[in-house]
């Protein structure tokens, strides 16, 4: 006999490791590390993985598998060994790390149903119960909650075992099928006595064209089923289903693109890069490339040399540049070689792309961070792009930073890394400098083209001038003169941290959400408030809550206000507003974008999604709305987030034949991430940023850990707290810093208190063992979910 150790789907601190089931025979040779089956797991049925197979165990009573649901398995040897570090690294559960790997489409989902005990039990149930029982033995616990008056009936029937619950795994996986239709070829000679011409029609279409779906077999000669069905009996055709993919793409023209001429710093990156992939060496190489430098193209290039090396590549791309021009240069290079990652596509999409990759279809993996866990087997290369984007960073469990994954994939397959960047975080390009990584530098823009031209406008003096529009002069001349030339503008507003909030003007009130003391954002076109942490909603009151005057108004800049005074000062300009509210439905993104594209608007107006990687000719001018709107954010890098962000902005000017310039306006022009921003000046930002990081203890000088205590009682919170803060004194050595307990920047979120301790070390090899021992002694009140104790390593947010 076999047995299997299973890890199973329930993230609680006693099922943190493998339980033991017997393979029953018929699955003897089936059943391999990897694979996804159902076991019993006390009442219950529950999906588990398979981590290792094995042909004794030291317990007594052992339990079946339950039934396997994978031919292949959905996990390699590489991710089963990958999970272990990252459940070690972040300190999650191992089930935790090995969901964050596989496509939401192949997670189970269970049902609870209830059922009678036995066929005598109806009689002792209760007779609202018996009514319901007689008809069906079993229900959805869902749908007995609509049918019973109180569910403590049916609670109590449980409890004296009349009643039973059942748990039911359900997978969400669902294959998509066609059903075709081939000609049987015994069949060829006869077919010329069949009369029926819909008949005839059918087997000569097919003869032509070969398997052809039933669905476009009715369109393209205009029949219904029922020759087919004739034919089927008469076994002239045969009609199976196939299986087939969602592929978002089909349908789309992409033009073959072929690999262009490099400029000599392309080259010179690229041979770098090349070198390494033909000598098997894992090195870790970071293109810092200004925009427009021409990194995609040497991306592609270095790709193609892993395709024709028949080794696999993945590509991350932040969720918020991977557009459809992204995708288009990658698709136009390497055709249906590769599969696409994203959030925009549906899960049975991304589940298909999955597949694609799984069965060796595809050679190529585009897709934002999660696609670090492609299930290739061959991998040759793994490119970041935008490496600084702190959407790498997953801000839930497992807490992961896919720079860090690719980085051990890297050392696993003995394959380089690429990460690349305009505007690298300083830990990067920190270990550049130390030879940690390599570093290749792209200085000019391909077109040999200066970068755009940048002025920056302090929007006080605009004030005392009398200005009191959104446009400074300056940038209102030139979007004027623009316009008249038939150029595209692209205007940025920085809203991060902004947000139009309501205040009156008679006694400063502001409306704060009830459960999370923050301030509620006003919506125009519902005209209401809205909280963006818990989404509480309520109505625009008509008078001041606080003092009862009428002169209640919202203040702060947001898109539409931004898109309302557009159309004041510049009746004829046509605007493509894109933010969260325009973009929610699926593909609009898109199409906004392809219009712009198109020449069908004049000015692309929007929020972070549209600082990154656009590359559109014929936008000239660029300005920014509040560019110091990040900078004043509890948060160490702020002035790094804003550096980055305009010059990534800036970036998006002059990208082609037409000069570019940019206007950014801003309250605090002295400051130097935005004066060193206007020449796209990296190296000074650079040292200047890490003058400031090694004074305050700061990454990339010490790491940091942030552990997050919340709870919905107050004294609580500063309780676990004080003692969390009071242990990690004691048991970290004393060069560590230990700050706090304090309470976050939003101290409250959907009624629960929130406090913090960072924990700044260099050198700390007890932290692991010792944030465990925290989680641990809290284990039971964590795993019961009143008490939330989060531990995040290297954070990006402190919020
Ligand atoms: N060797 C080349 N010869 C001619 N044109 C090139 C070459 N390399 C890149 N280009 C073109 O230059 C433009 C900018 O290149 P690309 O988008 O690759 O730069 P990038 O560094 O990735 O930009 P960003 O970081 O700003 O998104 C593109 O239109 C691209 O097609
Ligand atoms: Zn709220
Ligand atoms: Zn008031």
């Amino acid at each position: 006999m076999n047995y299997a150790s299973v890890l199973v789907d329930v993230s609680v601190r006693q099922t943190d490791r493998a339980f033991d089931y017997a393979i029953p025979n018929r699955w003897e040779d089936a059943v391999q590390p990897g694979m996804r089956v159902i076991v019993p797991f006390g009442p219950r049925k529950v999906q588990g993985i398979v981590l290792a197979v094995k042909d004794h165990t030291s317990v007594s009573k052992v339990k079946e598998i339950g039934e396997v649901l994978d031919v292949i398995p959905v996990l390699t040897e590489e991710l089963l060994l990958l999970g272990t570090y990252l459940s070690e690294e972040t300190l999650c559960f191992l089930i935790t790390a090995y969901q964050a790997m596989l496509p939401t489409a192949i997670k189970a989902v269970y049902k609870k149903f209830v059922r009678l005990h036995s066929k005598e039990s109806i009689d002792y149930l209760p007779e609202e119960l018996q009514a319901i029982f007689t008809h069906l033995e079993r229900r959805e616990w869902s749908e007995l909650e609509e049918l019973v008056s109180k569910i403590t009936t049916v609670q109590r029937a449980i409890k004296e075992g009349l009643l039973e619950v059942d748990y039911e795994v359900k997978n969400k996986a669902n294959k998509k099928v066609e059903r075709v239709a081939t000609l049987l070829e015994v069949f060829d000679h006869e077919a010329n006595s069949i009369s029926s011409p819909q008949q005839r029609d059918i087997i000569e279409f097919l003869r032509l064209n070969g398997q052809t779906s039933i669905k476009e077999l009715k369109e393209r000669l205009g029949i219904t089923e029922s020759p087919i069905k004739t034919l089927q009996k008469n076994k002239v055709i045969n009609v199976h289903s196939i299986e087939v993919y969602r592929d978002p793409y089909v349908n789309k023209q992409i033009n073959r693109t072929s690999p262009l001429p490099l400029v000599d710093e392309q080259k010179n990156a690229y041979e770098k890069i090349a070198t390494s992939i033909s000598n098997n060496e894992h090195k870790v190489h970071l293109l810092h490339g200004v925009t427009g430098s021409g990194k995609t193209e040497v991306y592609l290039q270095t790709i193609q040399n892993v395709l024709n090396l028949n080794k696999e590549a993945i590509v991350l791309v932040p969720e918020i540049a991977l557009t459809p021009q992204i995708v288009e240069r990658f698709k136009g290079r390497f055709g249906n070689d590769v599969a696409v990652l994203h959030s925009g596509l549906s899960i049975g999409e991304k589940y298909d792309e999955w597949r694609k990759i799984q069965r060796k279809e595809v050679k190529v993996v585009v897709g934002a961070r999660s696609a670090i866990f492609a299930p290739f087997e061959n991998l040759g290369l793994i490119i970041i792009d935008e490496e600084h984007e702190t959407t790498y960073k997953q801000d839930e469990h497992p807490r992961y930073h896919a720079r860090d994954v690719a980085i051990w994939r890297g050392n696993y397959h003995s394959c380089s890394v690429v990460l690349g960047s305009a505007t690298p975080t300083l830990e990067s390009y920190a270990r550049a400098q130390k030879g940690v990584y390599e570093l290749e530098t792209m200085e000019k823009r391909v077109n040999q083209d200066a970068l755009p031209t940048v002025e920056v406008v302090d929007m006080r003096e605009e004030l005392h001038r009398g200005n009191r529009s959104m446009f400074s002069t300056a940038l209102h001349e030139k979007i004027e003169d623009r316009l008249q030339k038939k150029e595209q503008i692209i205007l940025f507003l920085n809203r991060r941290g902004y947000s139009s909030f309501v205040m009156c003007r008679d006694c400063g009130f502001v409306i704060q959400c009830p459960h999370c003391e923050v301030s509620l954002t006003y919506h125009k076109n519902t005209h209401r408030l809205k909280c963006h942490y818990c989404g509480y909603e309520e109505h625009m009151p008509k008078v001041c809550p606080s003092c009862q005057s009428d002169y209640i108004r919202f203040f702060g800049t947001g898109t539409q206000k931004v898109e309302e005074a557009i159309y004041q000062q510049f009746p004829e300009a046509r605007v493509i507003r894109m933010d969260n509210d325009t973009t929610s439905r699926k593909g609009s993104h898109e199409k906004m974008l392809k219009q712009f594209g198109n020449g069908e608007a004049d000015i692309l107006l929007g929020t972070q999604m549209i600082a990154k990687g656009l590359d559109f000719p014929k936008v000239t001018l660029v300005g920014v709305l509040a560019a110091d709107s990040s900078l004043h954010l509890p948060d160490f890098r702020a002035s790094e987030r804003t550096f980055s962000l305009l010059t990534q902005v800036s970036g998006r000017a002059g990208r082609h034949d037409l000069p570019g310039e940019v206007v950014v306006q801003t309250y605090t022009p002295e400051h130097y991430s935005i004066e060193l921003a206007k020449d796209q000046n990296y190296l000074d930002f650079y040292e200047q940023e890490m003058k400031i990081r090694r004074n305050f203890h700061y990454p990339p000088y010490y790491y940091l850990v942030l552990i997050s205590i919340s709870h919905q009682d107050l004294m609580k919170v500063v309780k676990v707290s004080e003692q969390i803060a009071i242990y990690l004194r004691e048991h970290l050595s004393n060069k560590s810093i230990i700050l706090g307990p304090v309470s976050s920047p939003i101290p409250k979120i959907k009624d629960k208190f929130r406090y913090q301790c960072v924990i700044k070390y260099k050198y700390e090899p007890a932290l692991h063992a010792v944030l465990t021992k925290i989680q641990q002694f809290y284990q039971e009140e964590t795993d019961k979910g009143q008490l939330q104790i989060t531990i995040d390593f290297q954070p990006t947010m402190f919020m």
